[in-house]
């Protein structure tokens, strides 16, 4: 598969692309190059290429003994040991068990609602957390754990928590460790936010009935796919020229957009990889999300006449899962039967061609990348594609796209209020 990639070409000549030729060659070898694997967490950037074909077995085993013994399973984790894996479930999810996920806040009225959702069900947990000392994991692994304990008593409890942490580091890697759970490993040269297609992600996919083989391949196909220092042949990388490009120009907001509600969360994802990558030094795009049509009723007024700092990268999906003609009705009160031979999906076409043009005659730029469908080797192709461009944005705008000092502030703030 591929992605396609269109942009306003009014705003950008091809002619700016092709002066960044000579940088994307170099920061193409230095992304490749074993210095940099050395000195820089770039674990993922080969991972399609040389995973683990016996972990994947391992997962498939654990998730199909999950799925047969829970009606519910909750996948425990925030950020990047979170958001790659709801993004899978919420778009291509077709069974049960319910999938739940927590420790991704501080709401006591949320965390009770699982509660309340899962105490008459047999369930399951996975805690995901790399550093293993989270709070908000930590504190809601707790809760869960309690209760499996006293659902099942200690012994059972133990073969229905499943640990997803660092090799060796960590208060969740002692605990496992002392209780004897099972264990996945989130390598120690792979980022929180680049880490979808580890563990991190992969179990809670493979417990939701999704196959966790083919969003490899598809991984694996954007791999040899983006693995081309030419910029012009090269979509991953035009995607991080346009967006630095636009950022020169004072674009300092890009909105992803898609026509896909099942794809919200794959934006909340990008947003977290791209947001924590880039945003420091006093430097970074802002990243939002944006759903369309229903935000197009809302912050399309924005888009159209508000300040011009906002470019549009919009994911359309070629062929949606599903699609539905729209009814016609002998009466014909509202007058709509002259959309009698279309379906959503092609209304859904004509919203998205009319909004793109009427922001770029607004003066905002718009991207726009084309996926085949929603299914497992576009996500594994698409988690790929945005991993890679969004390393290499960072390195383009002179950033270190692997750490993430701010939020550590925060982290410690919070706990000298704790009296920790
Ligand atoms: O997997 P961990 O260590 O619990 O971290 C979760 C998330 O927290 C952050 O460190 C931010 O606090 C993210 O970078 C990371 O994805």
């Amino acid at each position: 598969m591929k992605i396609d990639l269109n942009f306003s070409k009014d705003i950008i000549k091809e002619e700016e692309l092709d002066s960044y030729e000579g940088d994307i060659f170099s920061i193409h070898n230095c992304l490749h190059s074993k210095d940099e694997y050395e000195r820089m967490p770039l674990g993922w950037i080969d991972l399609p290429e040389r995973y683990d074909g016996k972990e994947i077995e391992n997962i498939k085993k654990t998730a199909y003994r999950l799925r047969s013994n829970s009606q519910a399973f909750i996948s425990i984790g925030i950020g990047g040991s979170y958001l790659g894996s709801r993004a899978a479930v919420e778009m291509m999810q077709s069974d049960s068990p319910e999938i739940y996920f927590s420790g991704n806040n501080f709401s006591g009225t949320y965390i009770q609602q699982i509660v309340n959702k899962v105490k008459d069900k047999d369930f399951s947990i996975c805690v995901i957390s790399k550093s293993g000392t989270t709070l908000e994991t930590a504190i809601a692994f707790r809760v869960f754990r309690d209760m499996l304990e006293k659902r099942y008593g200690k012994a059972e409890a133990k073969d229905r928590i499943i640990a997803i942490t660092d090799k060796n580091k960590g208060a969740l890697r002692e605990i496992a460790n002392k209780e004897g759970y099972e264990t996945f490993e989130i390598p120690s040269n792979i980022g929180g936010r680049y880490s979808v297609l580890t563990p991190a992600a992969l179990l809670t996919m493979a417990v939701a009935g999704i196959n966790i083989e083919e969003v490899m391949k598809g991984a694996r196909d954007a791999y040899s796919s983006y693995n081309d220092p030419k910029l012009q042949s090269n979509n991953c990388y035009r995607y991080s020229v346009l967006r630095n490009i636009l950022y020169k120009k004072g674009k300092h907001i890009e909105t992803l957009i898609n026509y896909e509600p099942s794809m919200e969360y794959f934006g909340k994802w990008w947003q977290q990889l791209f947001g924590e990558s880039e945003g420091k030094e006093g430097k970074g795009i802002f990243p939002a999300v944006l759903q369309f049509s229903t935000d197009l009723h809302s912050m399309g007024q924005y888009l159209q006449e508000g300040s011009k700092n906002v470019f549009e990268t919009i994911i359309k999906v070629k062929n949606p899962p599903e699609d539905m003609n729209i009814p016609c009705f002998d009466d014909d009160i509202e007058r709509l039967n002259y959309l009698k031979d279309m379906t959503f999906n092609d209304i859904s076409n004509i919203a998205y061609k009319g909004a793109m043009k009427a922001h770029e005659e607004g003066g905002t730029p718009v991207i726009s990348l084309e996926i085949p469908a929603i299914e497992e080797q576009c996500f594994g192709h698409m988690v790929y594609f945005m991993e890679k461009a969004c390393a290499v944005s960072g390195y383009l705008l002179g950033v270190n796209p692997f750490d993430q000092p701010g939020v550590e502030l925060y982290k410690k703030n919070m706990h000298k209020l704790l009296d920790r």
